[in-house]
């Protein structure tokens, strides 16, 4: 089975508030992007594809080795996620789809979600248990639920699917629409996700605290 890797880094990092774009960020010397891009190769993935913000392009070919392709990406991940899965060939069995955001996901994770797919999943996410109480609230902030932790997983990436299964969600899926993940938009188009164990050093780098944890990961 062969499998390209999508490398979701053209956002901002509105929430992180540093100097760069997110996946441009230092990490152990090296930027968030290019631990994302290492981990999918590592993990078993043999191309991979990087939607960067289009200002940003040549730092970002500075710092990734020259097999890896660069698009343009777009306003939101789902644009970004689009444009780098029209520049996959077509003769790929499987794309994963991954955050530079996440650039401590040991391979590992790309090894299991490769093995679900190949195992036949036409779709397969990463995640992990709910370990806090959660609740619904309205627009007050006034609790109105609190679901069964128990069936609620946390969903990371990279998320695996089959090349003509991500192709065809994506192109029946509005232009403009926004949905979180990759697997929402094949969900929209009636196809089953499959889950496999995530893993906690895949935490999304979010806001500067996240930052200064994977910083201490990374120093180990
Ligand atoms: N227009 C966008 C927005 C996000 N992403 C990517 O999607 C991943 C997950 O998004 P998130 O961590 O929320 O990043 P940002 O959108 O950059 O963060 P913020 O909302 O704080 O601005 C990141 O690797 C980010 O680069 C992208 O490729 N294109
Ligand atoms: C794709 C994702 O990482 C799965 O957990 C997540 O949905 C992206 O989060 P964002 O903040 O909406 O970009």
């Amino acid at each position: 089975m062969s499998a390209a890797g999508i490398v979701a880094a053209a956002g901002s990092g509105s929430r992180l508030g540093a100097d760069r774009p997110k996946a441009l960020v230092d990490l152990a010397g090296r930027p968030l992007v290019a631990w994302a891009v290492d981990t999918l190769l590592a993990g078993g993935v043999d191309e991979v594809v990087v939607a960067v913000p289009a200002a940003e392009h040549d730092q970002f070919a500075a710092a990734l080795p020259s097999r890896v392709r660069l698009v343009e990406g777009g306003a939101t991940r789902t644009a970004s996620v689009r444009a780098a899965l029209a520049a996959v060939g077509p003769g790929v069995d499987a794309v994963l789809v991954h955050d530079a955001a996440r650039p401590l996901t040991p391979p590992d994770v790309v090894a299991r979600v490769l093995a679900a797919l190949a195992a036949g999943a036409l779709a397969v996410v990463p995640v992990l248990p709910v370990v806090d109480t959660t609740v619904v609230v309205d627009a007050e902030g006034t609790v109105t639920a609190a679901p069964d932790r128990a069936a609620l997983r946390r969903v990371q990436t990279p998320q695996g699917f089959s090349r003509v299964v991500l192709a065809d969600g994506y192109a029946g899926l509005p232009l403009g629409a926004e949905l979180t993940d990759d697997a929402a938009v094949v969900r929209a188009s009636g196809i089953p996700v499959t889950t496999v164990a995530g893993d906690e050093r895949a935490a999304k780098v979010t806001v500067p605290h996240d930052l200064r944890v994977a910083e201490m990961l990374a120093a180990r």
